[in-house]
C-alpha cells in the first residue's frame, strides 16, 4: 500500500472532486459520516460525554459534521472550536452554520480561555489539525493539547493526531495529541511508523472515503507499506523439476570465539527460507559446534583458531552473508578489506562487518553494487553520523543508499528498507523480537532469499516481512518475553504458509453457519 505525501493527498482530493462531480463539502460529509458510523457502531447510543475539539480548517470541518450527526442520533456532545487562526476554511464555515441551525452553539476557545474539564471516562475527538499542519502550534494550543493528553480520556483523532506533521518532526514531545485511536482517511501516513512520531498513534485504521483509486494507483510515492499483499507479488514458487542447485548456495562468513551461535542462527535462517545449500565460513573454534548443532550446513574454516583472519574459500556461492558474530579485531578488519578488494559476489552485510566498514576509510566504496546492509540503530549511526530526528535519518539513509548503490534495512519496530529514493515500511513483527540473535536470523533469511534468485531489494523486503511474521506467529505460543531467535526460526515455515491463508469475510462465515 502506498504512503502518500500531503500534497499528493490534496491532489487526489481535487481530482476526485472533479471526476465524481461533487463539491469539497460533499467529500467532507462523506469522510465525516464514515467517522460517525465507526463511533456509532461501537457506542450504540451510549450516553458517554463526547468532547469534540475542532480547528478552523477542514480537519475542524470534519469534526463539525461529526458533531451534527452525533447530535442527530442523541449523543451527549460538547463542541469546542479551537480558534487558532482567523483564516477559517469555507467548508468549516458551512458546517458551523449547519450546526448552529440545529441549535448547537460551540464553545470558542481562544488564547486566554479556560480549558474545559474532561473526565477520565469521557471521549475526546481530536479534530484540531489534520494534514494541513505546517508550523508548530501556538503555545496556548500546545497547552490545550497537554490538557487533553493529561485528561486520561480516550482520544480519537481524525486523520492525524493534532500536532503531528505529515513528514517532519513534532516540535516537542508535549506538543502533539497522544491518540488512542486514529481514523485516517484513505491512506496510511508515514509519521505513524517512525519511532519518534509513532508514539502518538496507539492504534490506527484507514477509512475509505472514495478518493479516485486509479489516480492514487498512478502516483509514484516515496514510501510503501509492506504487508502480505505486497510480498505475495514477490514470492517465487518452488518448481517441480528442480534440485538443490536450482535454489542457490548461500555462504555465511562470521563468528569468533564465543560468538559461533550467531553463524548457526544465520545458516539456519538461510536454509529455512529455502536456499538450496548453505556453507559457514568460521574460525577453527566454530567447526565442531556448527557441525554438531546444524548438520544441514557445510563448514569451512579459517586458518586462525578464534577469529576470521583470511577470507579464502574454494566454493562459488551465489551470495555471502557477512559479519554475524565476526568481531572487530584489526586482523579481521584487514581480512575483510582484503576480501573486498577482489570480491564480486553479492553481499549481505551485518553487525561488526558494518562497524568495520564504517571505521575503515575507503571500505564502503569497495562494496559490490546492491549490497544489502542490515544495521541496528547504533550501527546505522556509525555509518551515517548523527541525525536530528527520524525524518532526517531517512533523508540521510536515502543519500547513503544512492551514494553507494546499496540497500539499507533500518531495523526497528517498523523496519524500513531503503533503496535509492524509496522506502518500504514493514508491518510484521513485535516487541518480542528485541532479543539477541534475532538480527542474525534476519541476515540469514535475506542471504537465503538472495541465493535463490530474489533480487537484492526483494530479498530484503520479503526477508524482513517473513522474519517479522514468523515472530508474530511464534509469539502466540511464547509471549513477548520468552520469544528467542530460535522461536523465529521455528516459525519461518508457518510464515510462508500464512502467505497463502485466505481470510474469509465475515459474511461468508455467517452464510456457512446457517
Ligand atoms: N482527502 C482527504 O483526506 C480529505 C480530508 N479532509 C480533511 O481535511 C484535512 C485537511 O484540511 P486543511 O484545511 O487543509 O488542514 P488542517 O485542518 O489540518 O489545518 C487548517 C489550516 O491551519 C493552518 N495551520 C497549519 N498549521 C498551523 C499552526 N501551527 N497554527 C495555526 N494555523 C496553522 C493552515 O493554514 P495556513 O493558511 O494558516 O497555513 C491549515 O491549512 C484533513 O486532515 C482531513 O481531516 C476533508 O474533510 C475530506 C477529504
Ligand atoms: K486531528
Amino acid at each position: 500500500m502506498k504512503i502518500f505525501s500531503g500534497k499528493q493527498i490534496y491532489d487526489a482530493d481535487k481530482f476526485t472532486i472533479e471526476k465524481q462531480q461533487i463539491t469539497s463539502e460533499q467529500l467532507m460529509e462523506r469522510a465525516a459520516i464514515q467517522i460517525f458510523n465507526w463511533i456509532h457502531s461501537r457506542l450504540q447510543g451510549a450516553q458517554i460525554k463526547i468532547h469534540l475539539f475542532c480547528g478552523i480548517g477542514n480537519n475542524g470541518g470534519d469534526g463539525l459534521v461529526l458533531a451534527r450527526h452525533l447530535n442527530e442520533h442523541g449523543y451527549n456532545i460538547d463542541v469546542h472550536i479551537v480558534n487558532y487562526s482567523d483564516s477559517r476554511s469555507e467548508d468549516f464555515l458551512i458546517n458551523l452554520d449547519r450546526l448552529k441551525e440545529k441549535g448547537i452553539w460551540p464553545n470558542f476557545l481562544n488564547e486566554d480561555a479556560t480549558f474545559p474539564a474532561i473526565a477520565q471516562e469521557d471521549v475526546v475527538v481530536d479534530a484540531i489539525f489534520g494534514i494541513g499542519l505546517n508550523r508548530a502550534p501556538d503555545d496556548w494550543v500546545q497547552n490545550l493539547i497537554v490538557h487533553l493528553n493529561n485528561s486520561q480520556a480516550f482520544i480519537l483523532a481524525i486523520d492525524m493526531p493534532s500536532g503531528v506533521f505529515m513528514q517532519d518532526m513534532v516540535p516537542s514531545s508535549e506538543g502533539a495529541i497522544r491518540a488512542n485511536y486514529v481514523l485516517t482517511f484513505q491512506v496510511p501516513k508515514l509519521a505513524f511508523f517512525l519511532p519518534q512520531t509513532g508514539v502518538f498513534v496507539e492504534q490506527w485504521e484507514i477509512l475509505d472515503i472514495g478518493l479516485d483509486w486509479e489516480f492514487l494507483q498512478g502516483m509514484e510515492t516515496d514510501y510503501e507499506l509492506i504487508g502480505k499483499n505486497e510480498v505475495l507479488a514477490m514470492y517465487r514458487p518452488r518448481e517441480k523439476y528442480s534440485h538443490k542447485g536450482t535454489y542457490g548456495h548461500a555462504l555465511i562468513v562470521g563468528g569468533s570465539y564465543g560468538k559461533i551461535g550467531a553463524v548457526t542462527l544465520a545458516c539456519k535462517g538461510s536454509l529455512l527460507v529455502g536456499s538450496g545449500l548453505v556453507t559457514a565460513f568460521v574460525p577453527k573454534c566454530g567447526y565442531l559446534p556448527l557441525q554438531s548443532s546444524f548438520p544441514e550446513a557445510m563448514v569451512l574454516t579459517d586458518s586462525a583458531e578464534e577469529k576470521i583472519s583470511n577470507i579464502d574459500f574454494s566454493i562459488s556461492p551465489n551470495v555471502i552473508g557477512m559479519g554475524v558474530g565476526i568481531g572487530t579485531h584489526p586482523t579481521t578488519a584487514q581480512a575483510l578489506s582484503n576480501f573486498l578488494d577482489n570480491n564480486t559476489i553479492p553481499l549481505v552485510l551485518d553487525a561488526d562487518a558494518l562497524n568495520i566498514l564504517s571505521e575503515t576509510p575507503g571500505l564502503l566504496d569497495k562494496m559490490p553494487a546492491q549490497s544489502v546492509l542490515t544495521p541496528h540503530p547504533k550501527e546505522l549511526e556509525r555509518l551515517l553520523g548523527k541525525w536530528e530526528n527520524d525524518f532526517d535519518k531517512l533523508r540521510k539513509v536515502k543519500e547513503f543508499s544512492q551514494k553507494y548503490d546499496c540497500i539499507v534495512v533500518i531495523k526497528g519496530a517498523h523496519t524500513i528498507t531503503v533503496y535509492g529514493n524509496r522506502g518500504y515500511v514493514n508491518t510484521s513483527g513485535n516487541p518480542g523480537m528485541a532479543t539477541g540473535g534475532s538480527g542474525d536470523v534476519l541476515t540469514g533469511i535475506i542471504t537465503g532469499l538472495r541465493a535463490q534468485g530474489y533480487s537484492a531489494l526483494h530479498a530484503a523486503i520479503f526477508g524482513v516481512y517473513l522474519h517479522g511474521r514468523a515472530a508474530d506467529i511464534a509469539v502466540g505460543e511464547t509471549g513477548f518475553q520468552a520469544l528467542i531467535a530460535s522461536s523465529i526460526l521455528d516459525h519461518i515455515g508457518k510464515s510462508y504458509l500464512d502467505l497463502f491463508k485466505v481470510v474469509e469475510p465475515e459474511d461468508a462465515k455467517e452464510e456457512k453457519g446457517k
